[in-house]
């Protein structure tokens, strides 16, 4: 089983419609419900800040503080979990000029938000992620590539240096006139960068579709077949270096045509991730709202598992809205299959009704207008 890591007390300072709050919990899960704009997913939204990034809104920190204050803001946290109780926080000072925010682990300021990967994973699951099969293959990469980096950290260089070797070739091919060298040697550096990828996200899709099979368990979660596509398909169980010298080839063959087209076509931007419903024989993106949901769901789940067992702790789970789209068998699995992950979620939702199969194992609060009070 994993290690529990638990968030027991939270600190909320000018932190959008809240003014302050301050929570004490107990271990278990959480539920918060309340209107509409009661402040629900701002909670979440503020747990999700104990994460490296821009939290589950991509939020523009000077819009994160209340308005009408100073545009500062604070959220501290008290953290039981591998290295026994840790005070984290983070926020930006008020009157604060910079863009990035402080991060404080036991008092004393953390060089980088990744320092906080030591203490507590977070992962979530907002509404803004529901048309991740039926919209463009750029979110599904995203999806994908924000998965390979909450496990493996270096994959963002990778990315980023690979984005930019491909402009360079781009400008290249654009001003027409080059030294082969020169765009030899960017492509090559292109090919070691962007099979490296290939590699990163293949592995964590094949962890994942395992851990999305849910066949035999009883899951009213539909088992998945995930794959990738796009960028050197069907090649792999090739090594490394055979399938830079096939994407080698592939980007000298191309110049003419990726000249003619001013971006570089072939490469692991081009790569979208495939998602079948493996009872329906349909892709995703064809299922109905609900089964869409439970898809997306299932990835989550499979995602924190992968977590628990490649870190050896559970991870903290955000779930905004999640049980509304849901019948009953599908919620009680959901909250059965979160239990067995063995950390904490936070669950929000308008309706308390939803969450009535949890009972005791959740801690029940209500939300509204930026305040927060124990159900009774
Ligand atoms: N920087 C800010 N300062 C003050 N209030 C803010 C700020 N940012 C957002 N809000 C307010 O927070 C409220 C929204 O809160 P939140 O999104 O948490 O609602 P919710 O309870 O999740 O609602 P719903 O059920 O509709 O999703 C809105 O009324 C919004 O105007």
């Amino acid at each position: 089983m994993p290690q529990k890591v638990t968030i027991n007390r939270l600190t909320l300072s000018a932190f959008r419609n809240y003014d302050h709050a301050s929570l004490n919990l107990d271990g278990r899960h959480v539920v918060l419900t309340g209107e509409n704009g009661a402040g629900k997913t701002n909670l979440l939204e503020a747990i999700s800040f104990f994460s490296p990034g821009r939290g589950l809104r991509r939020a523009v920190y000077a819009d994160v503080g209340k308005q009408g204050a100073d545009a500062g803001f604070s959220i501290f946290a008290e953290v039981d979990g591998m290295d026994g109780t840790v005070e984290i926080g983070t926020g930006l000072l008020p009157g604060s000029e910079t863009a990035s925010r402080r991060v404080r682990i036991n008092a004393t300021d953390a060089k980088s938000a990744d320092e906080l990967l030591d203490h507590l994973r977070i992962l979530w699951l907002t509404p803004a992620m529901d048309g991740l099969f039926t919209g463009g293959a750029s979110d599904r990469r995203r999806f994908i590539d924000r998965l390979v980096l909450s496990l493996d950290p270096t994959h963002g260089r990778r990315a980023s240096d690979f984005e930019r070797s491909m402009k360079m070739r781009n400008k290249l091919l654009e001003e027409g006139r080059y030294d082969a060298d020169w765009i030899g040697a960017i492509e090559k550096q292109m090919a070691g960068l962007g099979v490296a990828m290939k590699m990163a996200r293949s592995e964590l899709v094949s962890l994942l579709a395992h851990l999305a099979d849910r066949d035999g368990s009883g899951s009213a979660f539909p088992s998945a077949d995930l794959s990738l596509t796009g960028f050197l398909d069907g090649m792999e169980g090739l090594p490394a270096l055979d399938l830079e010298d096939q994407y080698i080839e592939l980007l000298q063959q191309g110049r003419y045509r990726d000249q003619a087209a001013g971006r570089t076509l072939e490469g692991p931007h081009r790569t979208d991730l495939n998602v079948l419903h493996r009872d329906k024989k349909i892709e995703a993106g064809l299922c109905s709202t609900g089964e869409q949901k439970a898809l997306l769901t299932g990835l989550v789940l499979a995602h924190a598992q992968l977590t628990a067992n490649l870190t050896g702790a559970a991870p903290i789970l955000l779930l905004d809205e999640i049980a509304a789209h849901f019948d009953m068998r599908r919620r009680a699995s959901l909250f059965d299959l979160i239990d067995q992950l063995g950390g904490q979620a936070f669950m929000t939702g308008t309706d308390r009704h939803l969450f009535e199969a949890l009972g005791e194992r959740a801690l029940q609060l209500t939300v509204s207008n930026g305040s927060i009070n124990v159900s009774s």
